[in-house]
Order: structure tokens, then sequence, then C-alpha cells
């Protein structure tokens, strides 16, 4: 059985006498993506932060490559091992993007060729440019081509995309995944559900300071009850909530409304009875912000 490269047992962390993480547990895996969702102040950061041993460990175990992060941080030889790419990273300004890349390659036993990482990345046609002269995607580009330099075996991604246009980010994803593909293991934290669903194999969701779910974005959407049903109806909201298993009706734009029902089915039967005039009409899937949010509701429901 493969060893996990990435063991936290029991993990706690309090902010003075306000708890942020409470008995954690989780082992990570090369090879896959797992993304830390939760919401505002949910403990993402600090839970990073505690992997990469920039804050003191209060209670509870973490073991990167089987050391501890206070010994990874003393040891360059494996610090090297771990890519980072922070929110708050910060580039000096006055290098340019070739001169950048050479001063960290100079830092890494075994940095990846510069040449074929310039290519990768796409860094080609900005590389004698200053890094306080990038645009906010080429940025983020170069602070993933830098995380990456060293061929480590794990990489922490914290927000990567944010301020990343469509093409970009697409670009990105396949970067992370040629990524997962060589082995790494990769822990991402975002706000945007959709990234989660198209890279994660895993989903840690935290709220109140413990996972409250550790699985994949398929199973986490297949255990949604509420589907969504848009159309434009002549029924007035108030008969559109007396539908099968109808949870709330949502007027939209356009005339529209958005029908939120558990018995998707039963509904749309009774609802092309009701209204023979019904039109424009669309049944979705559920998606990773909808599970988010029930799953997150119905934890905070519960307790
Ligand atoms: N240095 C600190 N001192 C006191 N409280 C802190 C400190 N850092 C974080 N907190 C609190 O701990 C909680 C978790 O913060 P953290 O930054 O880990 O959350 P997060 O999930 O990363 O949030 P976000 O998604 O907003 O970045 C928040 O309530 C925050 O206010």
């Amino acid at each position: 059985m493969t060893e996990p490269l990435i063991h936290i047992r029991q993990l706690s962390h309090s902010y003075g006498n306000t708890p942020v993480l409470q008995q954690l547990s989780a082992e990570l895996y090369g090879g896959e993506i797992i993304a830390v969702l939760g919401a505002n102040g949910a403990g993402k950061t600090t839970l990073i932060q505690l992997m990469l041993g920039l804050l003191s460990q209060q209670q509870g175990e973490i073991k990167i490559l089987g050391q501890v992060p206070a010994q990874i941080r003393r040891d360059p030889q494996l610090s090297g091992q771990l890519g980072v790419m922070l929110q708050q990273a910060s580039l000096p300004g006055q290098l340019t993007v070739l001169e950048q890349l050479r001063l960290f390659s100079a830092y890494y036993p075994a940095p990846l060729d510069l040449q074929t990482l310039i290519e990768r990345f796409g860094l080609q046609s900005y590389l004698q440019q200053r890094c306080s002269s990038l645009s906010g995607g080429q940025r983020q580009s170069l602070l993933l081509a830098l995380a990456l330099l060293g061929q480590p075996k794990i990489l922490f991604l914290d927000e990567p995309t944010v301020g990343m246009d469509v093409e970009a980010r697409q670009r990105f994803w396949q970067l992370i995944r040629t990524a997962r593909a060589e082995g790494l293991c990769i822990l991402l934290t975002t706000h945007y559900l959709e990234e989660a669903d198209a890279l994660a194999d895993r989903i840690l969701l935290l709220k109140d300071g413990q996972f409250i779910a550790d699985t994949s974005p398929t199973a986490l959407k297949a255990g949604l009850s509420q589907r969504q049903i848009r159309c434009r109806s002549s029924l007035s909201p108030a008969d559109l909530l007396q539908l099968p298993g109808v949870s709330a009706v949502l007027p939209l734009a356009d005339h529209q409304v958005q029908i939120s029902s558990s018995r998707v089915e039963d509904c749309l039967r009774q609802l092309l009875q009701q209204d023979p005039q019904l039109c424009d009409l669309t049944v979705s899937a559920a998606s990773l912000e909808q599970a988010f949010l029930q799953l997150t509701q119905t934890h905070e429901e519960t307790h």
C-alpha cells in the first residue's frame, strides 16, 4: 500500500481561547488533487500554515514526507520537496521573469530544466519583462512555475487562480493536472467551486473546525436531494411552492423562475399539467456549489 505523503492526526488549533481547527485527521497521497473548501474564516489558511510550519503546532500531529513541518523548514533538502504558491506571495518587482527563474533555480538541488519549464508554462513572450509589470494571470503562471521548479513531491496552492480570465484559468488547470499525472500530491484551497469540481479528486469540506466531508465532488453532488428547474411559467410563486418536493421558488430576470425540488420528476409532471403555457424549460444537474451550501447548512441545523 502506498504511504501517504501528508498525514494529519487529531490536529487542533486555537487563536487565544477561540478554537479554529478541532481534531482534524486526513491522509493525502501522491497523484491526487485535494481541495480544501470552507466558508471565509473556516480555517483553511490556518491549516496550510500549520502544514508549512509557518504557525507553531499546538495539538495533534502533522507529518509531511514523514517529518514534522518544523523539521522540513530547517532542512533545505526536504523543503525543496514542497512547492508552495500562497495568496500573498510577492515577487521582487525589479527582476525580470528570466532573472527570477534563474535565481530560484539556484536554490534547488535538482531544478527542472529552465527551457522546458518556460515552454511548458508559456513564459517565452514575457521573459524579459519586469515582474512588477506582469498582468494578474501572467503573475500567477510565473508563481506556479516557480512552485514547480524544484521538482517537488507536494504542491500547496492557496487560491491560485484569483483574477485569471477563463482561458488562463483553463490553461492553469491543465498544468495542475499534468503535475498530478506526474505523481504530485496537490493541496488546493479555492472559493471557486467550479474549480474544485473541475480539478479535485477529493474534497475536504471544513466547517466549524472539522472536516464534515472527505469525498469526491461526484459523491458530494450525488448526495444532494435538491435539483433545479428553470422555466417561464404563468403560475404564481405561491402555486409553484405547492408542487411536489418544492422548497424554494426564486424569481429570475426576464419572467423566469428557478424552482428547487427534491422530487423533480413528479414536480415536472404536475407543472406541465397545470401550466400549458410553460416554456424555456431546463432542469439542471446538481452543482458543487449547491452541494456545498446544502451540506454546510444541513450540518448547521443538526448541531
Ligand atoms: N493570527 C490570528 N489571530 C487571531 N485569529 C486569527 C488569526 N488568523 C486567523 N484568525 C481567525 O481564525 C479563523 C480562521 O481563519 P483562516 O484565515 O484560517 O480562515 P480561511 O478559511 O483561510 O478564511 P478565508 O477563506 O477568508 O481566507 C478566522 O475566524 C480568523 O479570523
